[in-house]
This record gives C-alpha cells, sequence and structure tokens, in this order.
C-alpha cells in the first residue's frame, strides 16, 4: 500500500486496532472477513510477532485464514475450538440495536455459524457503517446453485407479496461468472431499501428451500468499536449504551500504520 490512507480506511484502522485489546493470552477467537476485519488481523499478527500474545483464531474465510497465517497468527478450525471466547468482525451495516447486514464479501454463512459460537461478538465498523434501519445495503442471502433461479423467483414473490422487497434482486457476480462462496454456493443481493421488522424478514428467509443463510444478524453482536478518520473511537455496548470515547493518539506514529501508509 501507499501514498497516504483515507479518513475511511483510518477509521477502519483504529477501530480494529482498539478492538484487539479485547484478545487476550489462552484465548479462542473468531476472526472476521473483509476489509476491517483484515487490519484487526494484522494488527493482531502484529502482537504475536513482536508482543508475545499468544491465542488460537478461528478464521471465517480462506482469504481470512491465509492472511491469518500469513501474519503470524496460529489458525484451528471452528470444530477443534468447538466455542469461542470471541469474535471480532466487520459489518455492512449497524443499526441503534445492534443488529447488523453483513455478507457483502460474501462470508456471511461461516460469519454467522462462528459468532453464533463465541460467547461475545464484537463489530469493528467506520462510523459510515450506522444506520437508522437496516436496509440501504444490499442484503445477502446464500442460496445452494440447484435451482437458484427458482428459489429467487420465490424470494422476490414472497417479499413483493410483504411488501419488503422495493426493487428486484440480483445474482452477485465475479466478472463474467456467479460469484461463488466458500461453500461453493451463490448470493442473491436483496434490494430492499429499509427493513421494517429484520427479526421477521430473517426468519421468513430462511424458511424458504434452497436458501441457505441470510445477512441479517440479529441479538448476535454485543457491542461495536466505531472508528473515525480523525482517530476517534467509540464503544456501543448492546446493554449500556457508549461505555468508551477515545481518541487514539497513535494514528500517525503506530508501525503497522505507517508502514502501510508509505
Ligand atoms: O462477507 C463479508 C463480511 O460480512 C464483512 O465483514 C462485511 O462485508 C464488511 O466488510 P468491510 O469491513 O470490508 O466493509
Amino acid at each position: 500500500m501507499t501514498g497516504e490512507l483515507s479518513p475511511i480506511d483510518k477509521a477502519k484502522y483504529v477501530a480494529a486496532k482498539r478492538a484487539a485489546d479485547y484478545v487476550e493470552d489462552g484465548m479462542r477467537v473468531g476472526l472476521g472477513t473483509g476489509s476491517t476485519a483484515a487490519w484487526l488481523v494484522r494488527c493482531l499478527g502484529e502482537q504475536v510477532r513482536d508482543g508475545g500474545l499468544r491465542f488460537k483464531g478461528v478464521p471465517t474465510s480462506t482469504r481470512t485464514a491465509d492472511l491469518a497465517r500469513d501474519v503470524g497468527i496460529e489458525v484451528i478450525s471452528l470444530d477443534e475450538a468447538k466455542w469461542l471466547d470471541i469474535t471480532i468482525d466487520g459489518a455492512d451495516e449497524f443499526d441503534g440495536d445492534l443488529n447488523l447486514i453483513k455478507g457483502g464479501g460474501g462470508a456471511l454463512l461461516q460469519e454467522k455459524i462462528v459468532a453464533t459460537a463465541s460467547d461475545q461478538m464484537v463489530v469493528i465498523a467506520d462510523i459510515g457503517k450506522e444506520v437508522e434501519h437496516l436496509g440501504a445495503f444490499p442484503l445477502p442471502i446464500e442460496v445452494i446453485p440447484f435451482g437458484w433461479q427458482t428459489t429467487q423467483a420465490l424470494v422476490e414473490e414472497t417479499l413483493i407479496s410483504m411488501d419488503v422487497l422495493g426493487r428486484q434482486s440480483s445474482l452477485r457476480m465475479n466478472g463474467e461468472q456467479a460469484f461463488m462462496t466458500d461453500e461453493g454456493n451463490y448470493i442473491l443481493d436483496l434490494h430492499l431499501q429499509r427493513i421494517g421488522n429484520p427479526r421477521q424478514l430473517a426468519l421468513v428467509i430462511n424458511q424458504m428451500p434452497g436458501v441457505v443463510e441470510n445477512g441479517l444478524f440479529i441479538d448476535i453482536c454485543d457491542a461495536v468499536v466505531i472508528g473515525y478518520g480523525d482517530g476517534r473511537v467509540e464503544i456501543r455496548d448492546i446493554n449500556e449504551g457508549t461505555v468508551e470515547q477515545d481518541r487514539l493518539d497513535f494514528l500517525e506514529t503506530d508501525n503497522l500504520f505507517t508502514d502501510l501508509a508509505e
């Protein structure tokens, strides 16, 4: 990476840097996927290499697994770990109840399994991810390839009859090919605009044949570490509201940050 990092990357970085403090020696830690989670993995890798931190990481995608190994984190499977102390992951949107839309990077299935198998889930996000109502970000749902167009039609008909779907859904593409998840499935992105009842929607979608999982994370997240482009971080806890507001002064002097910005 060269040149000055953008305010959004700084925001992601400070959120990840602060959240890395949650990880203690001996923990089993779920490692999220995406650009914000990648900052976390790099920060933790630096602490492993330079600070002697010892923990086991359970990645939520092959991308995260590769990065974690590259930076020196010991990687184990979820079945080896069985249960996790904490999962730290990014999000595409979070609302006032700390409900989330995830899956912009296509990793929602492993992410939901891992987060649900954790004592706590902490989300790391730049302030731009905060919304009053979920839904402006297209809601990803993972579907099996067999009969995916039939599944898509069923999803659309059901959601239109519920007055939920604003526009059509779209098959996520990777160039000319359908995007394929780590489990060999497809992603449909639902253009909803505003989700009135995320809990109900998540249940309805998951009942449809062919749907594997949806990107709504309801009652899973315990706290959000929010980063700002000027180095401020804020921690919102599901029970206690805002519990910390701080400015991380390391931004221009931190090794990892300056290495990557140069
Ligand atoms: O599938 C991807 C994940 O849910 C990501 O955590 C989410 O899309 C946020 O990614 P980013 O940190 O790159 O905005």
